[in-house]
């Protein structure tokens, strides 16, 4: 659908590229031209998901913790050696577990705070600083969550996908003299990797759920790569600073999910 030169030498880096959505970012951005970089924290995944990546174009990896300013910045030196530039930044990197708020301790808590917005915001000042600053241009797209109405079961994640989507429209503005634009992408409940780590019950309950959501299905990994494609390529240059829900319509009918009772049922001890 886009046409295959659209990130023509440009060059990419996908956080968690290793698996679910994020292995489909970063195909997809070989497909359409684009030297491609994937980081995540374990080295031997992440080796394989480069092999298979490496028969649809040019692929880096390098094990980095996005909570790890350290690790991030080698890995942008990495990136500055071998490529000589970034223009692509897509923080997909992230998880978190269900739970409810009266249950979570401060380990859980501080582990998706630390990951999900504080690794996003390090990734996002690091690669900043080391190349779309200087270059006056760069992209970011970022993954959050679908928590436009709240997140029961989830708060921990919620709190950090929000403070993301604030970090985003801060930026927008702060960095748009450099000529950087920076998104987010919400994705609804998707049927990836990611999924199968939750328990049986979470996924029974999301297969109910299914049936409230307004188009009826889970997404797609391809659904969430498209999105990010469209909003890192040219055609959406006059666009910065927003959330694009990729959901079905799930955040409009939430309620109607009956997520939290369910949630609630299943998690309480
Ligand atoms: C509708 C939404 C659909 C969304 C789908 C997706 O996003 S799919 C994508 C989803 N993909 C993923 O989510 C995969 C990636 N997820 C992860 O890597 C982890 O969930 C992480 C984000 C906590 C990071 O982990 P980490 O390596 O930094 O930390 P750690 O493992 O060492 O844990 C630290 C502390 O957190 C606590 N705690 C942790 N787990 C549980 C639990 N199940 N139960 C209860 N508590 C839990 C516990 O206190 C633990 O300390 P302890 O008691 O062990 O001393
Ligand atoms: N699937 C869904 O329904 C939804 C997913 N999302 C979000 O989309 C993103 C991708 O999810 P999905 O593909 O489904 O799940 P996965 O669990 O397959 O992907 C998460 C990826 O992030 C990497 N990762 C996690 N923590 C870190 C870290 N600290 N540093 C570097 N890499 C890290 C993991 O690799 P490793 O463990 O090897 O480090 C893994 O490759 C996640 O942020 C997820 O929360 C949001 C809403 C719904």
């Amino acid at each position: 659908m886009f046409q295959s030169n659209t990130f023509k030498d440009q060059v990419v880096l996908v956080t968690g590229g290793r698996s679910g959505i994020g292995f489909q970012i970063a195909k997809d951005m070989l497909q359409l031209g684009a030297k491609v970089i994937i980081c995540s924290r374990k080295e031997a995944p992440l080796k394989e998901a480069a092999e298979k990546l490496s028969e649809f174009g040019v692929v880096d990896y390098q094990a980095c913790d996005i909570r790890n300013t350290e690790e991030i910045q080698a890995l942008a030196a990495m990136i500055k050696e071998k490529h000589g530039r970034l223009d692509v930044l897509v923080n997909n990197a992230g998880g978190q577990f269900p739970v409810l708020a009266e249950y979570l301790n401060d380990k859980g808590w501080n582990a998706v705070i630390n990951n999900n917005l504080n690794g996003t915001f390090y990734m996002i000042r690091e690669m900043a600083n080391a190349f779309f600053i200087p270059q006056k241009q760069g992209n970011i797209v970022n993954i959050i969550a679908d928590m436009h109405r709240g997140f029961p079961g989830m708060i921990h994640t919620g709190a950090a996908r929000a403070g993301v989507e604030n970090i985003t429209k801060t930026l927008a503005q702060e960095w748009s003299d450099f000529n950087i634009r920076i998104n987010c992408v919400a994705p609804g409940i998707i049927e990836s990797s990611g999924l199968d780590t939750y328990p049986q019950p979470v996924q029974d309950m999301f297969a109910e759920a299914k049936k409230a959501i307004p188009l009826k299905r889970f997404g797609d990994v391809k659904d969430i790569s498209n999105a990010v494609a469209f909003l890192a390529s040219p055609l959406a240059s006059y666009i910065t600073g927003i959330s694009l829900y990729v959901d079905g319509a799930q955040h409009l009918n939430y309620d109607k999910m009956g997520m939290p009772n369910v949630l609630k049922s299943f998690l309480n001890p």
